[in-house]
């Protein structure tokens, strides 16, 4: 699914608007009927007080249409305009008359903090104040009142965005942006959604196709992309049936030291468990029998102590993972460049790897093309230095991956596969997968993806789907605050299984 920018989305209006031969008006009653729609699937008339706070401009609009709807079917409503603004949008103006037209109560007006209403827990809040149009900080008066709404602390759903929420910056006062339960998007899903300065301000989001103009959202050249299972399933290579472990590969994980040699285990095992033909691990001696016992399956080299001195692969292999409880020694470090300097082989560097790297600007010059970095955020600070707000991060992990031709993937809730200008949000995952050893498994699927043949791009957007989505299902068993790594690793499996079970269609009522 296409994320699109708000310059892209009001391109977009305008053609349909051309295209489609209809007025803006239309296109807003379109856009709110929608989000009525879903409002009233959920809600089937339960005699609550929704409170419709509107702003002065097209989002402000879309609030009245709702406001009309919801009266139209019986609801009991409360509008409110929020004048922050004398500049009213002709939208917005067209339908303050037809709801003062159809109904004996008129909107409130709210001009400062005297005219805030009382808002009670059990109430609703439909947050219409604005959309993706704001583009300055609030007036005071306006930050009291999403303020105020917050407090009421009551189910509320945003319109479009969560006010306050610029489309490409963080917001000004973290303390002004109103705190949806859920917010209903049109035609694309924002990025602010998936960034965490910007994303905890909606609990959930629902996209809605507003029918804007086919061809300009085909050709458009997204934000970033989304995927869920109805893309990623598209990526699986389906197994011959005459093939033997040659077929898949052989995936080497480098990495441990000494008290650290489990990441090694969870990373060979997760290579495993993705589709490796063969796995070896290359670790100290101090990792030697740990492995052999906890994974029989994955041979095992060893250097060094504990830990690793050189790294001198003779065996044929198609693809290493390296780095993780790696340490960042000076003997290590060395091995390390030396290995990068000598290397041919398809790369995913992780944990200590990347913190090496960061150490000198001349050793990411050896980063080898396609890599595959996979820093968490403190990796990623370390690797392209601090960064403001989410999109400056952005920026600056984009300008990163062209440079050293590489791909990185910013771990997060929602992990993005950065590869040169192009974005690849993963949509599967959750909090309880905020736990040691998650990262390890991570490099291991990937690694054991491009074994098997997948190409560099493809294994990071599909391994850290499957990653995610392994999680999501062990988290279902276990819960968040006990899911560990292994769990994981446990789950790849019906991660597969799950990309091609049909989702249950929900009963009609
Ligand atoms: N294609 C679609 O997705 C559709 C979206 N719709 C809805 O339209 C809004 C966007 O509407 P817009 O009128 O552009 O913007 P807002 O309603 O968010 O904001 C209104 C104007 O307020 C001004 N502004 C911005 N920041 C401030 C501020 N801090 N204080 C005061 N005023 C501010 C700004 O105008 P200026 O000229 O004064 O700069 C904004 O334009 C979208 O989110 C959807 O909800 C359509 O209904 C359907 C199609
Ligand atoms: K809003």
């Amino acid at each position: 699914m296409k994320i699109l920018s708000a310059n892209q989305l009001k391109e977009a209006d305008q053609v349909t608007l051309e295209n489609q031969q209809i007025s803006s008006l239309d296109l807003m009653e379109r856009a709110a009927s929608q989000v009525f729609n879903s409002i009233h699937q959920k809600l089937k008339g339960a005699p609550i007080l929704i409170h419709v706070f509107c702003g002065i401009g097209n989002n402000g609009g879309d609030g009245l249409v709702i406001s009309r709807l919801l009266l139209e079917h019986g609801y009991t409503v409360k509008t409110y305009i929020v004048n922050f603004s004398e500049h009213r949008s002709p939208e917005f103006l067209d339908n303050y008359d037809r709801l003062k037209s159809m109904s004996k109560e008129w909107p409130i007006q709210l001009r400062s903090e005297e005219d805030f209403p009382k808002i009670a827990r059990q109430d609703m809040v439909i947050d219409a104040i604005f959309g993706i149009g704001l583009n300055r900080p609030m007036v005071s008066w306006v930050v009291d009142l999403v303020k105020h709404i917050n407090e009421a602390r009551c189910f509320t759903l945003g319109v479009d965005v969560p006010s306050g929420l610029y489309s490409d910056k963080a917001p000004d006062d973290p303390n002004a942006v109103i705190v949806a339960s859920t917010t209903v998007t049109f035609q694309s899903p924002k990025m602010v959604f998936f960034l965490p300065q910007t994303g905890k301000y909606t609990e959930n989001f629902e996209v809605i196709d507003i029918g804007l103009d086919k061809d300009f959202l085909h050709q458009v050249n997204p934000q970033a992309l989304l995927f869920h299972k109805r893309e990623i399933s598209t990526l699986y290579k389906p197994r011959p049936k005459f093939s033997h472990k040659g077929t898949y590969g052989h995936a080497v994980i480098i990495g441990g030291s000494y008290g650290k040699i489990g990441s090694t285990i969870l990373a060979s095992k997760a290579a495993l468990r993705i589709g490796a033909g063969l796995v070896s691990a290359y670790v100290p001696e101090c990792g030697y029998i740990p492995l052999q016992t906890s994974n029989p399956e994955v041979m095992v080299i060893t250097d060094g102590e504990k830990n690793i001195t050189t790294i001198d692969i003779s065996i044929s292999h198609n693809a290493i993972g390296i780095g993780m409880g790696l340490g960042t020694s000076d003997q290590t470090t060395t091995a390390f460049i030396k290995f990068l300097e000598q290397n041919k082989s398809p790369l995913v560097i992780d944990a200590d790897a990347i913190n090496i790297l960061a150490k000198n600007d001349n050793y990411k010059e050896l980063i080898p093309e396609n890599a595959i970095l996979t820093p968490h955020p403190k990796e990623l600070e370390r690797l392209v230095g601090s960064w403001e707000h989410d999109f400056e991060k952005i920026e600056k992990a984009k300008a990163f991956s062209k440079k050293y031709h590489c791909i990185l993937i910013i771990k997060g809730a929602y992990s993005i596969v950065v590869a040169g200008n192009n974005l690849y949000v993963n949509s599967t995952g959750n909090q309880g997968m905020a736990t040691a050893g998650s990262g390890d498994v991570l490099t291991g699927v990937i690694t054991g993806l491009i074994a098997q043949g997948y190409d560099p791009l493809q294994a990071s957007i599909f391994g850290t789907y499957l990653h995610g989505r392994a999680g999501d299902i062990g988290a279902s068993k276990k819960g968040y605050e006990s899911l560990i790594a292994g769990d994981l690793i446990t789950n790849l499996g019906n991660a597969y299984v799950d990309l091609f079970k049909r989702e249950a269609t929900k009963p009609e009522n």
